[in-house]
Order: structure tokens, then C-alpha cells, then sequence
């Protein structure tokens, strides 16, 4: 088996304010892993930290088995949680200007942007301006740029937010197709029917991992019917102890 991403002993502080203490996690090939917290718990932190955008305090970071190289930056998708769009720019302008920087070109750049604008259901947008996106349209281009060079490893960062329902299922359904072709994909939430659609989850509070498992093992456990209550929990058991 092998780890596409692994991260140990992750430490960060912005100014006093300690962020994540001694997080450490390990991705395996091919699997959903989402990461879970309430606002504030870290996790766009630990994300930026595990594809290099943040520098820990002290940890270590490795991508495919190695210490990070640009070569393996070139194997992620990132989708971040504001939209890294150009806004005065086409929706097809956008795509051609991310599978570009990630060495795509000629028919084979047209075609995968065709492909990933269909997924996404832009391929009737993608003239139009995104500044005339809505916020739903803007979050389905961004995460069409995060897979256009078809990466083995995506970090998304709350992919779903201010989506319908039924663009949301469309999306996972595409998670779940990327997961089928191989590919491992790390994922933040807040929302809680996506949570049981992951094959393991991270709870993270106050900067750490206090539980990690299969979601449904993980209810098993505790004895409670979401991973939302093992949260409340865990709160509990601390203010007794
Ligand atoms: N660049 C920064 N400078 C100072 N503080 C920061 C910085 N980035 C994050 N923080 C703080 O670190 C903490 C964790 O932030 P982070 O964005 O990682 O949380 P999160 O779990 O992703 O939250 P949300 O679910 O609201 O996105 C917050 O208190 C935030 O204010």
C-alpha cells in the first residue's frame, strides 16, 4: 500500500495562537478521507500545509513517499475554499490558463477541458465571463480547474459550499468516479450527509485529531447516530476529566 500523502507531527502557530498541535495523518491510495471541525478547528490550515501553501512550525510533510518536490506538486488538485478565479477572464479562458500552467497543450488540452466542463455542467457556459458566474457556478469551475491535468491526489477544501443539492450529489457522484480511477482525495466539510460518504473521516478540534476511522465505525464506537454527536462527546468526557 502505498501513502500519497502523509503528514506527522504537524505543528502551527500564528502569533500566540496555537492552530494545529502534534497533528500527524496518512492518507492511503485511493481512498475519500474527509476532514471534519468546526469553524476555526484548523483545517484549511493543515491543508495548506500538506500541499506546501503554509510552512509548519516543525513536522514533516511528504507527498507519494518523498519529501514534497515540484514533480509531485504536479500530481494535485487543489481546489480552495475562496474561488482562485480570473474574473475578467471566459470560463473556457480560466481552464486553458490552469491546464497551461500544468504543461497541457493543443487537442489534448481542448479535449480534457471539454471533459471536465461537462462534468461540471459549464459546457454551456463556458463563453461567458465569469464575472457573470453565480457563487455555485464559480465553485464548479474552480474544482474543473483542480482536476483539468487529471492529478492522482486532490485536496478540497469545502468543494460543495453554497451548492444546490443536486449539483452537491452530481459532484460526489464525480468523487466517487475519480476515486474509481485511482485517485485518493482529501476533502473538508462542514455537511454532515457528505461526512458518511467518505471512507474514513478526521475529526479535528482545537488543532488536533481526536477521533479517526470509518464514519460508521466510528458512531459504532461512540454509540451515537452521527459524527457530529461524537464531537459533543468527546467535549464531554474532557470536562469531566
Ligand atoms: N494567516 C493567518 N494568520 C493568522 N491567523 C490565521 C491565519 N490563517 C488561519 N488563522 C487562524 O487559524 C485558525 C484556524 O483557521 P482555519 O482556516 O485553518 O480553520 P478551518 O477549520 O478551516 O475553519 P473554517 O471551517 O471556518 O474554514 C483560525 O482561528 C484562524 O483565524
Amino acid at each position: 500500500m502505498s501513502y500519497p500523502i502523509k503528514g506527522e507531527h504537524l505543528h502551527k502557530r500564528f502569533k500566540n495562537q496555537i492552530v494545529l498541535d502534534d497533528v500527524s495523518l496518512t492518507l492511503q491510495e485511493g481512498e475519500i478521507y474527509g476532514l471534519i471541525g468546526p469553524s476555526g478547528a484548523g483545517k484549511t490550515t493543515l491543508v495548506r500545509i500538506l500541499l506546501g501553501l503554509e510552512k509548519a512550525d516543525s513536522g514533516r510533510v511528504e507527498l507519494f513517499e518523498q519529501r514534497p518536490t515540484l514533480n509531485a506538486f504536479r500530481s494535485l488538485g487543489y481546489m480552495a475554499q475562496s474561488d482562485a478565479l480570473y474574473n475578467e477572464l471566459s470560463a473556457y479562458q480560466n481552464l486553458e490558463f490552469f491546464a497551461s500552467i500544468q504543461g497541457m497543450h493543443g487537442k489534448e488540452k481542448r479535449q480534457r477541458i471539454d471533459e471536465v466542463a461537462k462534468a461540471v455542467e459549464l459546457d454551456q457556459d463556458l463563453k461567458k465571463n465569469v464575472s457573470n458566474f453565480s457563487g455555485g457556478m464559480k465553485r464548479r469551475l474552480s474544482l474543473a480547474a483542480a482536476l483539468v491535468h487529471r492529478p492522482r491526489l486532490y485536496l478540497l477544501d469545502e468543494p460543495t459550499v453554497g451548492l444546490d443539492p443536486m449539483i452537491r450529489r452530481k459532484l460526489w457522484t464525480l468523487f466517487h468516479y475519480l476515486k474509481g480511477k485511482g485517485a485518493t482525495i482529501i476533502v473538508t466539510t462542514h455537511v454532515m450527509d457528505e461526512v458518511a460518504q467518505c471512507d474514513r473521516v478526521g475529526l479535528l478540534s482545537e488543532g488536533k485529531i481526536i477521533a479517526e476511522g470509518a464514519p460508521k465505525a466510528l458512531t459504532e464506537h461512540y454509540g451515537v447516530p452521527s459524527v457530529e454527536d461524537i464531537f459533543i462527546t468527546i467535549e464531554k468526557e474532557g470536562a469531566k476529566k
